[in-house]
């Protein structure tokens, strides 16, 4: 029998027309933090609904601690923490306040409950707040103390399966990085993590793993060095264009140096080199920016991001022409 504490298989929702969730699979671990990505309206929501039991599935099954969540939804709920993408309701609460009721939730005593509430306060660094009452006309407190708040809520019990749908949302850079740092302790403490995210960079910090959704389907999954997918060597070069300026890299032709990879996202064009052609690139982007062909350009490691976008422009140029002309723009 499978040890994961969500496991997912052949996953399907539709809304209407819309095949919000195609045949979906993906498994999490105790102890394993994994990243679900996607673009806005790829299905990450769709399917965190439906191993809440928000969202009754048309195909597909989800077990969540062993338990069959289409069969026996409460009891799964049971062994899961949810902070959702939408703020909590915490009108007329502070922080202590809800933590500690989150935590007395899930079963534990007074004493631990407020000692673990304390301590979360202290990780993410908002003690300052921790009194504060917030208002219903939406202040008391800021919309990122509340969405740390919301965070500390589903990390403050010990439970199998902790789902974070956008935790950083309004926090900002250096809560960002505390909050990180929490989410990874609560796999290494055991939990297994699902973390619903479009910050790819932050994530690839924390995860063991990711997934990507892109209008449905999983597009790419793996470890964050899998799905990098390229040698250590690789860099990438990044051509910020002018607006409505042309891409000087869409013809392969005019491109001086072997190109593994190009992707666009709007007005950046990323391309995946080998390091032995640095020099030859560096050139040849400084005559582009010296020419006002591009606004300008930079030079780095590649990273998840890259291959992250290659995988959704993959899926685009599937359904629309090759994968020379994908871009997201
Ligand atoms: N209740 C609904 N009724 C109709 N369509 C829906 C509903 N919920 C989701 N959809 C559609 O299903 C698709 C997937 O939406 P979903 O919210 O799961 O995406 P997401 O990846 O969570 O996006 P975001 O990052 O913007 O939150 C979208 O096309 C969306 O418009």
């Amino acid at each position: 029998m499978s040890d994961a504490v969500l496991e997912v298989e052949a996953l399907s929702r539709r809304f209407g027309s819309v095949v919000a969730n195609d045949h979906v699979a993906l498994r999490v671990r105790p102890g394993e933090v994994v990243g679900l990505l996607g673009h806005n309206g790829a299905g990450k929501t769709t399917l965190v609904s439906q191993v809440v039991g928000l969202l009754r599935p048309h195909g597909g099954s989800i077990r969540v601690a062993g338990v069959d969540v289409i069969a026996d939804p409460a009891t799964a709920r049971r062994c899961v923490a949810l902070q959702a993408q939408a703020q909590a309701p915490l009108d007329g609460l502070t922080p202590r306040a809800a933590i500690e009721i989150a935590g007395r939730l899930r079963g534990m005593s007074q004493a631990d409950a407020r000692s673990a509430a304390r301590a979360l306060a202290d990780e993410l660094d908002i003690s300052e707040w921790f009194e504060r009452r917030a208002t219903p006309d939406g202040g008391g407190l800021s919309g990122g103390v509340r969405r740390l708040t919301a965070f500390a809520m589903a990390a403050v019990a010990p439970v199998p399966l902790v789902i974070l749908d956008e935790p950083t949302n309004d926090v900002d850079a250096a809560r960002r990085r505390r909050l990180w740092e929490t989410v990874r302790r609560l796999g290494d403490d055991g939990a297994g993590v699902l973390l619903v995210t479009h910050n790819v960079v932050e994530a690839e910090r924390v995860v063991d793993e990711l997934v990507v959704l892109d209008r449905g389907k999983v597009v790419a999954a793996g470890s964050p060095s899998q799905l990098r997918g390229t040698s250590d060597r690789d860099l990438r070069l990044e051509l910020s264009l002018h607006p409505d300026g042309d891409d000087p890299s869409a013809a392969p032709a005019d491109v001086p140096i072997p190109i593994a990879r190009r992707v666009r996202v709007g007005r950046r064009v990323l391309l995946t080199l080998s390091a032995a052609d640095a020099e030859a690139a560096v050139a040849w982007a400084t005559t582009l920016r010296s020419n006002e062909r591009i606004e300008g350009y930079a030079l780095a490691p590649v990273t998840l991001e890259d291959a992250y976008l290659a995988a959704t422009a993959d899926a685009a140029a599937d359904s629309t022409a090759t994968r020379e002309e994908a871009a997201h723009v």
